[in-house]
């Protein structure tokens, strides 16, 4: 009877498939009255958001050429990622390595069923991504102030209005958006920040027409317990199953974080190949979670991704190899020492 009921709640709250819950509260209390913990609960399949050659290189020093973005984006299309965010359409003058998007955009195989979002923070670069052929967008804001100013050169309030300009403009051209909030769990300049205001945020850009909204832990400085908090407030605000969670890797709680997300609901995770990353306006910010690390973990619960681990850490080995760098993958490097 137990079992039957924790089927159906679990099923119903972490499929994505029939939200049912107001809230995570709901569901939480629905799962203990069923006697059942809701922590058991997982989704069938994780939809990965790969953001190595857009996330991952942006804070470069040296440019990459642009064959090697094209490369490393053809192998990771090879490597099953259903989403491969491709590169950004911001200022040169503010991220130098990002400034040969329109070549790399024209270069890349585009595999059917793959998506390739670039980032786009105004008019001006989302109509330049309409022009390099982008037929998904993202958007990126943050819940907090200082770092809003920073990152983009404006406040919350107006970047949101930069925002609802694009998902216009992106609706009328039938192009996708895709919704960042970064610092949701700490920001370099202002320190805590609270659920309430990323939730307050998620909910702004979710209105305006975001079919996703992806909480960044810019910094890497949350773990389970603030996670979970977090996730507590943007539940009520947007559906469980509009959200993905974007972990940075520093204080090593990454993958911990994103396991008590898939608990919570969440279905779709953003990393990194090899662990490359780190935004250049966050000052100590570490690389994303590898995406090697990601898969490894998700297939040992028995969840699916479509993603080929092998192939994956071909792509891997050929970017560390064209940065001279050493992989931050744990995986990578456990299984390169077989
Ligand atoms: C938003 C702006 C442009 C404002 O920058 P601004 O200087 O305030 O912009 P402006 O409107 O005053 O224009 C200044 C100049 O920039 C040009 N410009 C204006 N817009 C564009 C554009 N789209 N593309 C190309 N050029 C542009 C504009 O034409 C003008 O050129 P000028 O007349 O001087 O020659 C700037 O601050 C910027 O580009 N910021 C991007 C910063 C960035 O890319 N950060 C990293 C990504 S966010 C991140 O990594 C976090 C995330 C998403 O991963 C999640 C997480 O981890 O939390």
């Amino acid at each position: 009877m137990a079992a039957a009921m924790m089927m159906r709640v679990c099923g119903t709250f972490s499929s994505g498939l029939g939200f049912r819950f107001r809230d995570l509260r709901s569901f939480v209390s629905a799962a203990k009255a069923a006697g059942v913990s809701p922590v058991k609960c997982l989704p069938e399949r994780v939809k990965i958001v790969e953001v190595g050659p857009r996330d991952g290189l942006q804070n470069e020093k040296t440019i990459v050429p642009a064959e090697v973005k094209i490369r490393l984006i053809d192998m990771l299309s090879e490597a099953g990622l259903p989403v491969i965010e491709a590169t950004s359409f911001v200022s040169p003058k503010w991220v130098p390595q990002m400034a040969d998007q329109m070549e790399v955009m024209q270069g890349i195989r585009k595999h059917p069923g793959v998506s390739y979002p670039v980032l786009a923070p105004n008019l001006k670069g989302f109509q330049a991504a309409v022009k390099a052929d982008a037929r998904e967008v993202a958007i990126f804001g943050a819940a907090s102030e200082l770092f809003s100013k920073k990152n983009i050169n404006c406040s919350i309030e107006e970047s949101l209005q930069r925002f609802e300009e694009v998902t216009r403009a992106a609706q009328e051209a039938g192009v996708l958006v895709r919704g960042y909030v970064s610092c949701v769990l700490g920001c370099p300049y202002e320190g805590k920040v609270s659920p309430e205001k990323v939730a307050q945020v998620a909910k702004r850009m979710y209105s305006m027409g975001c079919y996703e909204i992806s909480l960044g832990d810019t910094i890497g400085v949350g773990t389970p317990g603030s996670m979970r908090e977090m996730l507590c407030a943007v539940t009520k605000e947007v559906p469980v199953d509009a959200l993905a969670v974007h972990c940075h890797d520093t204080y090593g709680q990454a993958l911990a974080n994103i396991l008590v997300a898939l608990q919570m609901g969440v279905s779709v995770v953003d990393s990194s190949v090899a662990g490359l990353g780190g935004c250049p306006y966050a000052q100590g910010a570490s690389g994303n979670v590898a995406t090697e690390d990601v898969v490894y973990m998700l297939h040992g619960l028995g969840i699916q991704t479509g993603v080929d681990l092998q192939k994956l850490m071909d792509a891997g080995a050929f970017i560390c190899r064209s940065l001279n760098r050493r992989t931050s993958s744990k995986v990578a490097q456990a299984l390169c020492k077989l």
